[in-house]
């Protein structure tokens, strides 16, 4: 297969849907390892072409993170009775071919296409889990916006998935709020691979509908890389609404920090393409998280209490379980920044993370002075980029 051309995008109806070279009459086996705000609505997606498309096993596995709910009864045993995800996706019905699996090692035997869709933080801990567990033929996607960083230097969440377990892994970002996405609004999506286009194709498959259009580019660690940086320029952007700095600010933070994303990306991998940032999970994933996600929204609160609750208690407060991942990436991102040397090239990515531990007001984020600048939104745009 031709490698993809720098600037060159595929549709996602531009694939055959042949059966992939396991068979006449093979059907895939999906499981989503995850169960949170995205990873249901993925579920319910991926349940509706299920049931349309004669390649995939109807029944979509769902593994969930057992929990007791308020009413005593177990998270799991609601699913299944109400098909709706009462805690993280209320009011919304996921499809009767789901079925919730609190079993991991369970979830995962049969299935050989994988969805992982949990806050990154617990990726290192489910794959140690389910090493040996999974098919040899497996094929897996990320749908998760996060970074691990361990002593050899930043490590992607596919990558921590393929070396751990074995398997090839892709990757699926986009503009994507997960509640607008459960009530069928418009959204486009952006599927990142590594070499092989045939799975690639599967994966859109699996995906698309005519609410949800998915497009395929071969940069994985581009697509990936777009996904988990953009967070904290939602954190940033949160800090902006907080201050009510107005919108030519929010607009400069988002200018500023894709620039970050695209710079930063570039130097961890010469290979990722420039073209990567105008798809789904580049530009459009910063314009949607900086005004309508998450992090945006704990973030203003933060800035609102003048810094002084946590980040970790306004998520408990706001989010009702749901996880933040902007936080522990600017921590991240921190950390390879001052082991490399480059904190002095990424003013937005080092000033979030020292607003977050408090180090700086949440006002330092467009401070400019003569002698040190924090935000340099006068600076040269040639500084990194190649
Ligand atoms: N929600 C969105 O709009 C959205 C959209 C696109 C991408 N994402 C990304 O998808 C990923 C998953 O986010 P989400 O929104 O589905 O989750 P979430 O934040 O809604 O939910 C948290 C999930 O973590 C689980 N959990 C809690 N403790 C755990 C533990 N110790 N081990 C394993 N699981 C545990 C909970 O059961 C719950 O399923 C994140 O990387 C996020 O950035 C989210
Ligand atoms: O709600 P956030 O900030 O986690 O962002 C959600 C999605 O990543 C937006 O694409």
């Amino acid at each position: 297969m031709a490698p993809q051309q720098e600037g060159e995008t595929e549709t996602a109806n531009s694939y055959s849907t042949g059966n992939d070279g396991q068979g006449v009459g093979f059907k895939s086996k999906v499981t989503v390892v995850g169960s949170g705000n995205w990873g249901s609505v993925a579920a319910k997606l991926i349940a509706s072409n299920t049931l349309k498309l004669n390649s995939f096993h109807d029944e979509v596995r769902m593994w969930v993170f057992e929990e007791t709910l308020q009413t005593g009864e177990k998270l799991t045993d609601v699913i299944n009775k109400t098909n709706e995800n009462v805690k993280y996706l209320p009011g919304i019905k996921l499809g009767k071919n789901v079925l919730a699996d609190p079993d991991l090692d369970n979830a995962v035997k049969d299935a050989n296409m994988l969805v992982f869709v949990t806050p990154h933080q617990f990726m290192e801990g489910i794959c140690k889990r389910l090493v040996g567990k999974v098919r040899g033929d497996v094929e897996a996607i990320s749908l998760i916006k996060g970074m691990e960083v361990k002593m050899e230097g930043p490590c992607m969440i596919s990558n921590l998935i393929s070396e751990q377990l074995g398997i090839n892994c892709s990757v699926l970002m986009g503009a994507n709020i997960a509640n607008e996405i459960a009530v069928e609004k418009f959204s486009e999506a952006t599927v990142g691979y590594r070499d092989n286009r045939e799975i690639a194709e599967q994966w859109v498959k699996l995906f698309s509908t005519p609410y949800f259009m998915v497009t395929p580019v071969q940069d994985v660690e581009g697509v990936e890389l777009c996904g988990t940086l953009k967070n904290i320029v939602a954190i940033a952007a949160g800090f902006v609404d907080g201050l009510d700095m107005g919108n030519n600010t929010k607009a400069a933070i988002m200018r500023i920090g894709l620039r970050e994303m695209k710079a930063f990306s570039k130097l961890l991998f010469s290979s990722v393409r420039d073209s990567t940032f105008f798809e789904s999970c580049g530009v459009a994933d910063v314009i949607t998280t900086c005004l309508g996600g998450r992090n945006r929204k704990v973030a203003e609160a933060f800035a609102r209490n003048g810094g002084k609750r946590s980040f970790d208690e306004l998520e408990a407060e706001m989010l009702q379980g749901q996880k933040l991942q902007g936080v522990s990436t600017a921590r991240e991102v921190y950390e390879v920044l001052s082991h490399r040397g480059w904190l002095q090239l990424f003013p937005l990515f080092t000033t979030v993370h020292e607003i977050c531990t408090g180090r700086l007001p949440p006002s330092a984020i467009v401070e400019y002075s003569e002698k040190e600048p924090r935000l340099s939104l006068l600076e040269d745009s040639t500084r990194y980029t190649k």
